[in-house]
């Protein structure tokens, strides 16, 4: 069934079988314009911009979700089960719960815990975490070690809300699931990848600390995340 209601390539070929996603459709051309060749784009629809090239002579695909669990539900759906898509690894933002985990420090999630219905009402799961692929995160691993870039290896919480009006709620899902940084998809990515037999990962980038109150600003957001991207664009094939 391609193309989709939401991606408009027309032939699979189009998109390579591992695709990086970020939230943000400019990180997304960010990504392109900046570290890959031969580009050519496959989405615009709705803005969610999406573009296939080579990096060091290899092929990746890099395509933005959109904010929120509903959001990369349709598109990491869309790619998985229709453009035979195999990996998607997500590169977001995220704001880290504990002072120990810095502006600008990488995250590599274990597994995600979440409060949301998304696996319930998808597939029946009852389930609150989900593991990202461990053979997916054994090759990132590796490449960050080679890269010299240090990564958390931790749980992370996938949100519905961004703000509570309880600001201080993050406390108790630190202390009681164990989950050092908040982010909005990486649960529903993980679920449909499991569902669909297929391998997810996420890598995040600090961007603001609700323990420490630092924040970055959104044009460093959109752009300067950039360890985190050269070690995702390693798994190009
Ligand atoms: O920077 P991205 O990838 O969009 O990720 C984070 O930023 C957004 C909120 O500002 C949410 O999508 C959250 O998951
Ligand atoms: O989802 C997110 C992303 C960055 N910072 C937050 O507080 N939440």
């Amino acid at each position: 069934m391609i193309p989709t209601p939401h991606i408009e390539s027309k032939n699979k070929n189009e998109i390579a079988k591992t695709v990086l996603m970020p939230g943000d459709p400019l990180r997304a051309k960010f990504i392109a314009d900046t570290f890959l060749t031969d580009v050519k784009q496959f989405n615009s629809v709705r803005n969610v911009l999406g573009y296939t090239g080579t990096y060091k002579g290899r092929r990746i695909s890099v395509m933005a979700s959109g904010m929120g669990m509903p959001s990369i539900g349709i598109y990491s759906y869309e790619l998985y089960k229709f453009y035979d898509v195999e990996n998607i690894i997500r590169i977001g933002s995220c704001g880290a719960y504990t002072p120990h985990v810095k502006l600008y420090d990488v995250i590599l999630a274990k597994d995600v815990w979440s409060e949301s219905s998304y696996a319930k009402v998808q597939g029946g799961y009852e389930c609150d975490v989900i593991e990202g692929s461990p053979e997916l995160n054994e090759s990132l691993m590796k490449y960050a070690n080679d890269l010299g870039i240090p990564m958390h290896i931790e749980r992370i919480h996938s949100s519905d809300v961004f703000y509570r009006e309880n600001f201080e709620e993050y406390k108790e899902i630190y202390e009681k699931h164990g989950c050092v940084a908040v982010e909005m998809e990486a649960f529903a990515l993980f679920h449909n990848a499991k569902v669909l037999k297929k391998k997810a990962s996420c890598l995040l980038t600090v961007s603001d600390n609700l323990a420490t109150q630092q924040v970055t600003t959104s044009e460093e957001r959109q752009n300067a995340f950039t360890n985190m991207m050269k070690i995702a664009l390693e798994m190009a094939e």
